[in-house]
């Protein structure tokens, strides 16, 4: 009976039905864009630095990708620097993390240490004076500490008359989301919104509403909810009726706030199934010091499968034809005789896969995965873009938009993780949760206190002007400046 349903696998690739899934490169989807997308986009073409925040699934990320394209036109293209807080997040718009662009390492020491560290690797000092736009994604994970300090650098390479030197800063992330990942006391104002520079950092900071992730009112009324830490009677019974008390389907991805215990489901759910299991080793190309930040990227070091394994996959391939991050399915099969990939599996072979949302067996291919210094890719993996995702931790998933999810939030700890893992999905037949209790909804206040600035403008959307009092002040010093030259 397997070996049937084997040989079915296999010569469905061979028909000329199915195409293979290694594509050139992945399309980008036309939005019509809301009045409050396009008030961002105004402001980025005025050539305005700009942060963007809103709650998940409100389109930061796509409008980012559009805002990239709009600032390599106006800038040009070597002068445009995107960048993400992780290695995950940099993947998702094709950049590189902010720690590689800035050239300072984990950003230890004082500013003036950054700076000497800056001034003497010709490369980064080269790319800090070259740079017009600075595009950050993410933001909640930096800590304010980091982001004067690159601020503090960039000034004093570039112009010290001037914030950042006068680079275009755009800034996209959520702080209801994820905090810094190392921050030790989030009430010591670590938050990057409490850096001394950031309000003097944007011209306007705008706060997306329309969410387009999820169509149903009670679940967006449920996010909203989480997201502030305040949830009602109805809220808790809606959590009540997603809650699942037995084993869940095992088709499902699992999220976890632990990352042993993603290890610990995925091993064990490998090792059920009873099959040979194939192992492909990431392939890893650059020097030492560059090659040590691959370890970032999603891509794993060592994938391991077997037909049966649940997958995912961990990279963007052909959004058009639904290949993308996140996309969920199963090991069918493997193509034998691959001589041109023994690099990264010995037994020469390329796992099939059968996804959920798109018919047909595919072979999947090795992608490659790139850490960029500036323009130049300075070290480079290649790997399957597949990982087991019978399980998955809560921050591998931000950024991510799924059709089911169950979540074990009995670990759960910190601001923002139940609502990082719970609007991830997009319908309430697809949410099921498991381990919750009420306490475990956290909000920071600082963060809630920061939002409450965005105040309506006459069109409805909300935003936060620079105020017109730091304006001026920095109006003067740049006119001192100028007079003075
Ligand atoms: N103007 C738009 N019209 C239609 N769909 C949109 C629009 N903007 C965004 N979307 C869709 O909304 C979904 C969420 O977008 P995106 O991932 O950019 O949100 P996000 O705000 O970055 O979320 P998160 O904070 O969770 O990372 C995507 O499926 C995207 O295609």
């Amino acid at each position: 009976m397997k070996s049937i349903s084997f040989s079915i696998a296999t010569y469905r690739y061979m028909s000329t039905k199915t195409v293979n899934l290694k594509v050139k490169l992945p399309g980008r989807k036309r939005f019509k864009w809301t009045d409050e997308q396009k008030q961002v986009l105004d402001s980025v073409s005025k050539g305005q630095s700009v942060f963007i925040s809103g709650s998940a699934g409100t389109g930061k990320t796509v409008l980012l990708e559009q805002i990239i394209k709009q600032l390599k036109k106006i800038h040009g293209r070597s002068r445009v620097a995107v960048t993400g807080s992780t290695g995950v997040a940099a993947c998702a718009i094709r950049g590189q993390t902010l720690h590689s662009f800035a050239g300072v390492g984990l950003g230890e020491g004082d500013s003036r240490i950054l700076i000497d560290t800056v001034v003497g690797d010709r490369c980064a000092y080269r790319r800090w004076n070259k740079v017009r736009a600075l595009v950050i994604d993410e933001i909640s994970m930096i800590d304010a500490n980091f982001f004067d300090k690159l601020e503090f650098v960039a000034k004093s390479v570039r112009d010290e008359s001037k914030m950042w030197g006068g680079i275009q800063v755009v800034v996209s992330g959520d702080f209801c989301q994820l905090p810094p990942v190392n921050s030790k006391c989030l009430d010591m104002g670590e938050y990057a919104f409490e850096a001394e520079c950031w309000d003097q950092s944007f011209d306007v900071q705008f706060e997306l509403t329309t969410v387009f992730r999820q169509a149903d009112a009670q679940l967006i009324k449920l996010l909203q909810s989480i997201r502030k830490g305040e949830i009602d009677q109805d809220d808790l019974q809606l959590l009540e009726k997603v809650s699942v008390r037995t084993e869940p389907d095992p088709s499902i991805p699992r999220f976890f706030p632990r990352n042993d215990d993603v290890c610990k489901v995925n091993r064990n759910r490998l090792e059920s199934l009873g099959k040979e299991i194939y192992v492909f080793l990431a392939l890893d190309e650059g020097a030492d010091k560059w090659k040590r930040q691959l370890k970032n990227v999603i891509a794993l070091d060592e994938l391991e499968i077997c037909i049966g394994a649940r997958v995912m996959l961990n990279k963007n391939l052909d959004p058009r034809r639904k290949f993308v991050n996140g996309a969920t399915g199963t090991v069918v099969g493997f193509k034998h005789n691959v001589p041109s990939f023994q690099d990264i599996c010995k037994c020469h072979i390329l796992p099939i896969v059968e996804f959920d949302s798109v018919p047909g067996h595919w072979i999947v291919e090795p992608e490659e995965w790139v850490v960029m210094n500036g323009e130049v890719a300075v070290a480079k993996r290649k790997q399957i873009p597949l990982m087991l995702a019978w399980a998955l931790s809560i921050h591998k998933c931000q950024g991510m938009t799924l059709d089911r999810i169950h979540t074990d939030l009995s670990r759960a700890f910190g601001y923002g993780m139940v609502y990082v893992a719970l609007s991830r999905v997009r319908s309430l037949d697809g949410l099921h949760i498991s381990g919750f209790c009420p306490s475990k909804i956290k909000a920071h206040p600082k963060v809630l206190q920061f939002y409450k600035r965005f105040k309506k403008d006459e069109d409805g959307n909300l935003r936060l002007e620079r105020d017109v009092a730091s304006k001026a002040c920095s109006k003067e010093v740049i006119l001192l400046d100028y007079k003075s030259i």
